[in-house]
């Protein structure tokens, strides 16, 4: 078996949203696929209105193949800060023609203001490893590993775009969506993310490679590439206009800085993937201002590197839950 479908970036990338079905009469979500975190949760009829702004919610009341799982719970809290909490139900959830049957569903009795606040995104489903799954008395699987043994492949394909539609895909490689060859790497899953270890990054195409490890995750539900200091200050050496602004929360430099460089990542076997600089200017800091905040941050406050959109939409990425490995290519 496998599934396709197409993900939609939100303005700025700042994330991207698929349509899911769920339930019978199905009841069509956009959620937010993110490899970072493990629970497929919901905007749902148990919230307080106040807590909703325009999201679409799931109804399991509605749903005649809906189970409650009586006496589950989950809670989430993102790196982020914003959380969600609420009961788990069992229904069928379809990706991309992708059908499973018994998905646990995690419908939200509370959310955060940053969720109530992005009115286009009913939800998160999580693409991490199960063992991070935040339901209890006992944890859930995921959609891809539930889905998994029915697959041609035990993979999913992140396909994110700058401005523009991609796509992701379960259960194959679609060998027209990337140039190059695929480098695969191994995946350290023991804390429930897809980690991997970068052997070094180039800044510019004429400068030269740094050989330092770079642990990290592959997290598509992050916006910004956060990476460790000295990476960082290796980058922004080389733009003229750039500073650190505490007050701004990260680095900034003027918005048209002509002198912002490629940033590559090693991947392995000398494969390098290459984000070209305008990827690296995320946004103006405030209306009018003529500095932008840099796509590139600190990974400091998180405690580990995060390859958030910002890379992944450079990137053709293989999440190969079978063999525990990464491939990355150039497309
Ligand atoms: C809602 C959400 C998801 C993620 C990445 N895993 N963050 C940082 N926030």
């Amino acid at each position: 078996d496998r599934g396709s479908v197409q993900n939609t970036p939100k303005s700025y990338d700042v994330e991207y949203l698929m349509p899911v079905s769920i339930g019978t009469p199905s009841q069509q979500l956009n959620l937010d696929l993110d490899t970072g975190s493990s629970d497929l949760w919901v905007f749902s009829t148990l919230l307080k209105e106040s807590m909703v702004n325009g999201q679409t919610l799931y109804d399991p009341n509605a749903s005649t193949t809906a189970d409650k799982m009586e006496g589950y719970t989950w809670k989430i809290t993102y790196g982020d800060q914003s959380y969600s909490s609420g009961d788990v139900y069992i229904d069928t959830v379809t990706i991309g023609d992708l059908t499973v049957s018994t998905q646990a569903v995690e419908a939200a009795k509370e959310v955060s203001e940053e969720f109530t606040a992005d009115s286009d995104n009913d939800g998160l489903v999580g693409l991490g490893f199960g063992i991070i799954n935040t339901a209890k008395p006992y944890k859930q699987k995921t959609f891809f590993e539930k889905a998994m043994p029915g697959l041609d492949s035990p993979v999913f394909t992140a396909d994110l775009k700058a401005g523009a539609p991609g796509r992701y895909n379960f259960g194959y490689i679609d060998d027209g969506a990337y140039s190059g060859n695929i480098t695969y790497v191994p995946v350290n899953s023991t804390d429930g993310f897809w980690r991997w270890v970068s052997p070094g990054f180039q800044v510019g195409s004429t400068g030269s490679f740094n050989s330092t490890r770079i642990h990290g995750i592959a997290d598509t539900g992050t916006t910004l590439l956060l990476l460790p200091d000295g990476v960082c200050e290796a980058f922004y050496s080389q733009i003229a206009s750039a500073e650190y602004e505490p007050s701004q929360g990260g680095y900034t430099f003027e918005c048209d800085d002509s002198t912002i460089p490629d940033f590559y990542f090693g991947t392995g076997n000398g494969q390098m993937i290459r984000i070209p600089g305008s990827y690296l200017s995320y946004s103006k800091t405030d209306t009018g201002s003529s500095r932008c905040f840099g796509g590139m941050q600190s990974d400091s406050g998180v405690g580990f590197t995060i390859w958030g959109d910002i890379a992944l939409k450079a990137a053709f990425v293989v999440f190969d839950q079978g063999n525990e490995q990464l491939g990355w290519a150039e497309k």
